[in-house]
């Protein structure tokens, strides 16, 4: 089992640059259905399990779609399937997003039904609601939902029961090609939603008042490919404050964008965080004890329900009790019994969780049971005594790019070691040399702490290319003790 292995006690110290926003590009990516005519480039497009799985909807759909360097490049001159695979949807809930665009589009969609997960049921009956104000027929069964359109949508007056994030993208990308004007009331507001409506804007759509409670949408005739680059992640973001901030340390949290953030940064400086703004980030310095908070998780620019995890492993490092109410998932506690074992001292009451702050952690064997829950048992784990090891990386993978060097480069002592690299550790087959070598494998390269050989690890399997390089790169190194290799293992 893949894990990742923190050694807390580590100061934070540097910089660390934020990739783009998971929960943006998603919205996009499924956007880029929408033209009919040319190719949208998408910069910034942050490597992560959830991005793959959109692509690979997006490509069972008919989309012709590439990625390479953070930007990805779509066209899709023709839609060759309404239907988005089980497979693809059970791994991640955000592929309903291609439900608007299809329907706009071709008027035609199905889509197996996503079902509750974790950290709550996350029923949907928002965006169908908002499809059928538009004229959409809406049938269930075989655990598939159904919209269908004759003719073009018609643009409606949708209000919203939930300032839902994910209907208000579906509906607005499904606004954009209908027959007359759509207004959402009750819209969500997050800067994702923002993002979104740049992009629909650039491919030549008519999106106004996203941001604020009122969104319209003027239906257009067409839309065509555009650049768009995608905004920088403020979940990301905010995780590596929180990492700054619960080892004392000083950050600089690149790309960082204040405005995004102002319901984190502003929790943060209550608790005695200095916080200072500048052209292109953020510097988060910790030097004094922190102070306990009371937080609720609310729709933006409340406090993000996505940050509530690691919010709780910082209050868990301050002086005092705190309360923590989560009003957006019911069920977003499932950390709690995590941090339980690492001898924090937390009860939950209903939607609200007790935190005592300043009672020392210790490392353990815990499981991210979400994404943000992993990330935070991350964070939690840089200030316990001894090894915390956290599994259930799927989760992580899901949301944040190569957390495991990011934290690195800052000093923290952690390592990820998958589970292939366990049992070649554990393999007779790896030659005495190779064994007097330190290897750590991560999902795209392989790093030999080198003792002074150069050989890899039974199970790598080096293109000729690969072996020159090694070879170069070896020499070149050969003083140093660290040698990384940029392979593709055989597993990855
Ligand atoms: C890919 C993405 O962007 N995910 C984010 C998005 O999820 P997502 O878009 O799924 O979250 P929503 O804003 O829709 O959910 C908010 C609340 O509304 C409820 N609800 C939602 C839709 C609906 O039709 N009916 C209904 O009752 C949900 O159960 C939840 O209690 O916003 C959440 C809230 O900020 C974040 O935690 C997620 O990280
Ligand atoms: C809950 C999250 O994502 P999703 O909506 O994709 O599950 C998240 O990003 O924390």
């Amino acid at each position: 089992m893949a894990k990742i292995i923190v050694r807390g006690g580590q100061r934070l110290e540097g910089t660390v640059r934020v990739s783009g926003a998971k929960n943006a590009v998603l919205p996009i990516l499924a956007a880029s259905l929408l033209a009919t005519e040319g190719s949208s480039v998408i910069h910034d497009v942050p490597l992560l399990d959830d991005v793959m799985t959109i692509k690979n909807v997006l490509a069972s759909l008919g989309a012709q779609v590439t990625y390479e360097d953070e930007k990805m490049k779509i066209a899709v001159p023709i839609i060759s399937n309404y239907e988005a695979p089980y497979e693809l949807v059970r791994k991640m809930r955000a592929s309903f997003l291609v439900m608007g665009p299809l329907l706009a589009r071709i008027g035609h969609v199905r889509i197996s039904l996503p079902g509750g997960c974790a950290i709550g049921t996350r029923p949907i009956d928002q965006h169908l609601k908002g499809f059928e104000a538009m004229g959409a027929t809406i049938t269930f069964g075989q655990g598939f939902v159904a919209a269908k359109s004759d003719g073009k949508l018609k643009g409606a007056k949708v209000y919203l029961d939930v300032a839902s994030v994910g209907a208000t993208e579906n509906i607005m990308m499904a606004a954009a090609l209908a027959d007359g004007t759509t207004t959402i009331e009750n819209a969500a507001r997050e800067p994702e939603i923002v993002d979104l409506a740049n992009y629909i804007n650039a491919m030549g759509g008519k999106v106004r008042g996203a941001g604020t409670g009122t969104i319209r949408i003027e239906g257009v005739e067409r839309l065509h490919g555009a650049n768009h680059n995608v905004i920088p992640d403020r979940v990301e973001a905010g995780t590596y404050m929180i990492a700054a901030a619960i080892t004392g340390g000083d950050v600089f949290v690149e790309g960082a964008i204040a405005d995004h953030l102002a319901p984190i940064i502003s929790k943060m400086e209550e608790m005695g965080v200095e916080i200072e703004e500048n052209d292109n980030g953020l510097r988060v310095r910790a030097s004094s004890k922190l102070k306990a908070v009371d937080v609720k998780t609310l729709p933006h620019p409340g406090f993000p329900t996505d940050m509530q995890s690691q919010m709780m492993a910082l209050l868990l490092a301050s002086e005092g009790t705190s309360v923590v109410t989560e009003t957006v998932f019911e069920n977003r506690f499932m950390h709690v019994e995590e941090f339980k074992k690492m001898s924090a001292q937390i009860k939950v009451e209903g939607r609200s969780a007790i935190v005592t702050g300043g009672v020392p952690l210790s490392g353990a064997k815990v499981t991210a049971t979400d994404l943000r829950a992993g990330a935070a048992l991350i964070c939690a784990g840089l200030i316990a005594d001894g090894e915390t090891e956290v599994t259930g990386l799927h989760h992580v993978d899901r949301g944040y790019v190569n957390i495991t060097s990011k934290l690195a480069a800052l000093g923290a002592d952690i390592k990820r070691v998958s589970a292939e690299a366990e049992q070649l550790a554990d393999s007779p087959a790896i030659a005495e040399d190779v064994v007097a070598s330190r290897v750590t494998v991560e999902a795209d390269h392989v790093i030999i702490t080198d003792t002074g050989n150069k050989q890899v690890p039974d199970g790598v399997v080096l293109t000729e290319l690969q072996e020159e390089a090694v070879e170069a790169d070896f020499a070149a190194k050969r003083d140093n003790d660290a040698v990384v290799l940029k392979v593709q293992p055989t597993w990855a």
